[in-house]
């Protein structure tokens, strides 16, 4: 389970979240919408350690993401992160790009990791492109990749930031696809997306980030057919 309580963040003089609490559990899907700037992607950012915080607490299966003594390293093996855009090795094959993750940072034997690579890049349908080059997939191969990547350290949550926003429109929907199947298959992740139709259609709760705070939380029913405050109104109308 993750475990977000009030939580402050600032940059600077910017307060981007301004006492965020939440709770995650496992194999819950949760899609977080909103506004640009409304602090969304930084909240992913502090879940896995990528960025601190100032105030509140962040827990993932106990374990407090923020405090001294945690292995931030070995925290994060267990939570997978995908980008918007993910900078492959564009001189190792995509294989190899898969590969890495579980034989540097997992130590795996060449075999093993491989093995994994394989496996992950089959189940999120590149089994015919192991042996290309990064450059030689399309954007929603590029990210099925990455999906892969992340996945080949066997996490146990996976965090998703836009990852359909630098791609044709023609190409969201195979990206949103490996998703869908990740969810089926039980994995635990937090989704921050534009795709108002994929968080009505996946997400058992959605998230409402207005202005660095969760406005509103609820099932999809309940966000996008009857919201209950005027902003959260306002931002599916200017969306929908
Ligand atoms: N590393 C940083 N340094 C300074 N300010 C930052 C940093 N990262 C984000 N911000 C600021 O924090 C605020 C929240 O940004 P964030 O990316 O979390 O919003 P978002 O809701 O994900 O927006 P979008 O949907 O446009 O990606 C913005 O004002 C942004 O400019």
């Amino acid at each position: 389970m993750i475990e977000i309580d009030n939580v402050h963040k600032h940059f600077g003089t910017l307060h981007v979240l301004k006492g965020v609490s939440l709770n995650v559990k496992k194999g819950e899907v949760l899609s977080m919408i909103g506004g640009s700037g409304s602090g969304k992607s930084t909240m992913l950012m502090c879940i896995n350690g990528l960025e601190g915080i100032q105030k509140g607490s962040i827990s993932v299966d106990g374990i407090d993401v923020h405090a001294k003594a945690t292995d931030l390293n070995k925290l994060r093996r267990r939570i997978g992160i995908v980008f918007q855009q993910w900078n492959a090795f564009p001189h190792l094959t995509v294989l190899e790009n898969v590969m890495l993750a579980p034989r540097k940072v997992l130590g795996k034997s060449k075999q093993e990791a491989e093995a994994i690579a394989v496996q992950q890049l089959g189940h999120v349908g590149l089994g015919e492109k192991l042996r290309a080059f990064p450059s030689r997939l399309s954007g929603g191969q590029q990210q099925r990749m990455a999906i892969a990547r992340a996945l080949a350290m066997s996490p146990d949550y996976m965090l998703f930031d836009e990852v359909t926003s630098a791609l044709d429109p023609q190409l969201v929907g195979e990206v949103l696809d490996t998703l869908r199947m990740l969810s089926k298959e039980g994995m635990t992740m937090i989704v921050v997306t534009h795709e108002m139709r994929f968080a009505r259609e996946v997400s058992d709760r959605v998230a409402f980030f207005c202005q660095g705070q969760i406005h509103e939380l609820g099932t999809p029913e309940q966000i996008f057919d009857s919201p209950q405050k005027p902003e959260t109104a306002d931002f599916l109308r200017s969306v929908l």
